[in-house]
């Protein structure tokens, strides 16, 4: 299969949850490594959705050590944190309550009390004073993606928002999928980062993980993530990741 990626590609398909749970622990045992030998913090942005429950089996059956880790959302609903639309909401009622070593205090939380628009530059702000830089660079990002290939909140009904390139965060109305208002990493922080992984699971989403990571066709969000200095990943259960089964490490690396 031939690509014009011009990040590293790896793929992993899992015919048992244990197995993907597995996978994600590697990944997160490699990148928080290889973090903490230079660093004090390990820094990683979270998804919600089904990444809460995986992420939670992941490092529960994993025992990694977690108190050196930082982790920031991807993408919040602009709801009330005790929400149960809010991603933070999930982790801390899913991930905490099974992680109790973890702190409330390790999340960076977006402030949905302001306006949407001083959530999202808050909120940048917020990312950019963790890193004491303008151009953070994640350790790691664990993005999800819809039937649609949307990730984080950028929706392939909204293109606009794949072309900015100032704004680390940017505000969504009228999202596609409830709830309406969000706020959303732009591409280049999620292209400035280290690893990116997407955990995908589902039939629901066979097609679409083929022309994303199979077909890169642009129609869809998930397709313009490609970690500039960074490596990409894919790991999906073997409903949604049929069309790479049987190439348990794609790797695909050309430059042109
Ligand atoms: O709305 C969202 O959906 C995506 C995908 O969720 P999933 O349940 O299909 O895995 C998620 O990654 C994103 O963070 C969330 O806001």
């Amino acid at each position: 299969m031939s690509s014009n990626r011009k990040c590293r590609f790896h793929v992993n398909v899992s015919d048992t949850e244990d197995k993907l749970v597995q996978s994600l622990s590697d990944v997160l045992k490699r990148c928080s490594s290889q973090a903490l030998e230079n660093a004090k913090t390990f820094r990683v942005g979270l998804s919600g959705g089904s990444l809460v429950q995986l992420l939670t089996s992941a490092l529960v059956s994993s025992g990694l050590d977690t108190k050196c880790w930082q982790f920031f959302f991807c993408d919040e609903r602009y709801v009330a944190q005790d929400h149960n639309e809010s991603t933070y909401w999930a982790y801390k009622t899913q991930m905490l309550t099974k992680l109790p070593n973890i702190l409330d205090s390790q999340f960076i939380k977006a402030d949905t009390s302001v306006s949407l628009d001083k959530c999202a530059s808050d909120y940048a702000e917020r990312i950019v004073n963790e890193f004491g830089t303008s151009c953070p660079v994640f350790d790691l990002l664990l993005l999800g993606m819809g039937p649609d290939g949307h990730t984080c909140s950028l929706f392939p009904e909204q293109p606009a928002n794949l072309a900015e390139t100032e704004r680390l965060i940017i505000p969504i109305r009228d999202s596609p999928k409830p709830p309406p208002e969000r706020i959303t990493f732009t591409l280049p922080l999620i292209n400035n980062a280290k690893d990116v992984v997407f955990v995908v699971t589902g039939a629901s989403k066979s097609d679409v993980v083929k022309r994303v990571f199979a077909g890169m066709d642009k129609k869809f969000p998930s397709a313009w993530v490609e970690p500039t200095h960074g490596q990409l990943t894919l790991i999906a259960d073997s409903a949604a990741g049929e069309t790479f089964l049987g190439q348990t490490c794609h790797c695909a690396h050309e430059t042109n």
